[in-house]
């Protein structure tokens, strides 16, 4: 875990500049909130790499996660409000309420059957290596969705917003473009 204790010499703790939220204005004599110091820039110091690591673990590219297994007992759907969170991550995606189940849609055009056959077998090798699968739906031979949800819990994990993440990583669409010239 991090913890950097740092000393700051109190002769250079620019108490008077201080950002007001590290110095409560208890009317405190600034003798005391000057024993006080180390110990507050210590835990500001440490919040600050922990607010870090925190960033760093809820990463902007949910692409560059990994799936965890859905197999925990207390494995729970999350709510609407965490997933319109997640949901500006996979923009090309959208949120659905499907009978009270949470889902992630997303609908391609594909130039024949087989290139959707195809697409799927892309999106499938992906979802075998993620452990996390979509559900594919290849209509009126060239209308293409695919909908994520996590079926364990019945609802929205963040497993389904980083499979959709590299779903979306694939770029199928210059795939669609380029085997439709064949
Ligand atoms: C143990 C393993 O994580 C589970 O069997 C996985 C397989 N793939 C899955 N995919 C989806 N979408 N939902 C699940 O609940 C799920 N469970």
């Amino acid at each position: 875990m991090f913890s950097t204790r740092l000393r700051l010499p109190l002769a250079y703790a620019p108490l008077k500049s201080s950002p007001k939220s590290l110095f409560r204005s208890h009317g405190r004599s600034s003798t005391r909130v000057a024993e006080l110091l180390p110990d507050i820039v210590e835990i500001s110091l440490h919040k600050g790499i922990l607010n870090r690591f925190r960033t760093f673990c809820s990463s902007k590219d949910l692409s560059l996660q990994k799936c965890v297994p859905c197999n925990k007992k207390d494995l729970s759907p999350m709510t609407e409000g965490t997933a319109n969170v997640l949901k500006p991550k996979v923009p090309e995606w959208e949120l659905l309420n499907d009978g009270g189940v949470m889902k992630l849609r997303r609908k391609w055009k594909v130039k024949n059957f087989l290139q959707g056959l195809e697409f799927f077998k892309i999106v499938g090798y992906l979802a075998e290596a993620e452990g996390h699968h979509p559900d594919l739906h290849l209509v009126g031979w060239n209308n293409l969705t695919i909908e994520i949800w996590t079926h364990a819990c019945g609802g929205l994990t963040e497993n389904d917003f980083i499979l959709a993440a590299k779903i979306d990583k694939l770029h199928l669409e210059s795939y669609l473009r380029r085997t439709s010239k064949t």
